[in-house]
C-alpha cells in the first residue's frame, strides 16, 4: 500500500456517492455511499452483478446524472454537468456516426463546440487519428473498420476535445471471445501510450483483473463498497495463469459468496 503522498495525483474522485432515480413508483436507489479515488493514468474497474448501478456511476461522473447525496470531484472540481474533459465510449462504439467517415466523425465534438477554425478542427482531427494509428483510413466508414479501428476511432474521438479521462461502459460486452481478448489488449497498448485515466464499468472478473490498476467491487442493489483490490502487477502474460484463476475465484467469492467475504478481507 502507497502512502498517500506517493499515490498519483487524483483526477477523479467520489465522496460517500449516493444515486438515485426517481420512478412512478417511488425513490430507485442505484448506489449508496461509494467512495473511490482514481490517480492519473491509473485504470479503476467497477465491477460488480447486473443493477448494482456500475453504469449510473459512470453516468454521474461523467456529469448526466446529479448525485442525490455525496460529491464527485474531476482533478479537484466538483462535476456538475458534463465537460470536455471526460468523454464516454459507449457499448460496441456505437456512437460511431456510420454515414460519416472516420475523419468526420471524429471531429464532430469540435465541430459541436463551434469555436475553432476550420484548420484547427482539421488539424486536432488529423493529430488524434495519428496518436491512435489511424491516418490510412480517416476517409473511410466505419463499416468498413475492423473492431480494433472502432475502437481507436472511438478513442480518438474522446481524445480530439483534449479529454484525458476516459469513461467506458462495457463496451466489449457484445463481442464474440477472441475479437474481446484482442481489443482488450488494443486498449491496454493505447491506455500504456497515451496515459489516459479510465474508468471502466464490466460484469467479467477476468476482464477486470486485465484492465484494472485497480477494482473497485460492489454489492448488488444497490451497490454499496466490498472493497477495493489493486491489480496494477497483472497482466496480459497472467491470461490462463493459476495466479489470475485464483485471484479471479477470490474476487468471484467476495462479490457472490458473503460468508467467504471476511476470510479472503484478512489475507487482502
Ligand atoms: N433511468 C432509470 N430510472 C429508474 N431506475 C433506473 C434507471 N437507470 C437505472 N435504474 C436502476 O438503477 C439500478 C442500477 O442500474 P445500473 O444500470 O446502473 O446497473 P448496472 O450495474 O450498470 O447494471 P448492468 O450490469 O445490468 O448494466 C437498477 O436497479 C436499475 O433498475
Amino acid at each position: 500500500m502507497l502512502a498517500r503522498e506517493q499515490l498519483p495525483p487524483a483526477v477523479i474522485e467520489t465522496d460517500h456517492l449516493t444515486l438515485e432515480y426517481a420512478t412512478d413508483a417511488g425513490v430507485v436507489r442505484a448506489v449508496e455511499d461509494v467512495s473511490f479515488r482514481v490517480g492519473e493514468g491509473e485504470r479503476l474497474v467497477l465491477l460488480g452483478p447486473s443493477g448494482c448501478g456500475k453504469s449510473s456511476i459512470l453516468k454521474s461522473v461523467a456529469g448526466f446524472l446529479k448525485p442525490a447525496s455525496g460529491v464527485i470531484r474531476v482533478r479537484g472540481t466538483e462535476v456538475k454537468s458534463p465537460g470536455p474533459d471526460r468523454m464516454v465510449v459507449f457499448q460496441e462504439f456505437d456512437q460511431l456516426l456510420p454515414w460519416k467517415t472516420v475523419r468526420q466523425n471524429v471531429e464532430f465534438p469540435l465541430r459541436i463546440v463551434g469555436k475553432l477554425a476550420r484548420s484547427e478542427i482539421r488539424e486536432r482531427t488529423e493529430a488524434a487519428l495519428r496518436k491512435v494509428g489511424l491516418e490510412r483510413v480517416m476517409d473511410s466508414y466505419p463499416h468498413t473498420l475492423s473492431g480494433g479501428m472502432k475502437q481507436r476511432a472511438a478513442i480518438a474521438r474522446a481524445l480530439v476535445t483534449d479529454a484525458d479521462v476516459l469513461l467506458m461502459d462495457e463496451p466489449f460486452a457484445a463481442l464474440d471471445a477472441l475479437t474481446r481478448t484482442q481489443l482488450q489488449t488494443e486498449l491496454l497498448d493505447l491506455a500504456q501510450e497515451l496515459g489516459f485515466t479510465l474508468l471502466f464499468v464490466t460484469h467479467s472478473i477476468d476482464e477486470a483483473i486485465l484492465i484494472g490498476t485497480k477494482l473497485h467491487l460492489l454489492s448488488p442493489h444497490p451497490g454499496r463498497t466490498i472493497t477495493s483490490l489493486d491489480t496494477d502487477d497483472f497482466g496480459r502474460e497472467d491470461i490462463g495463469s493459476a495466479r489470475l484463476e485464483s485471484l479471479s475465484r477470490e474476487v468471484h467469492d467476495l462479490l457472490f459468496a458473503p460468508s467467504a467475504r471476511k476470510d479472503i478481507l484478512e489475507h487482502v
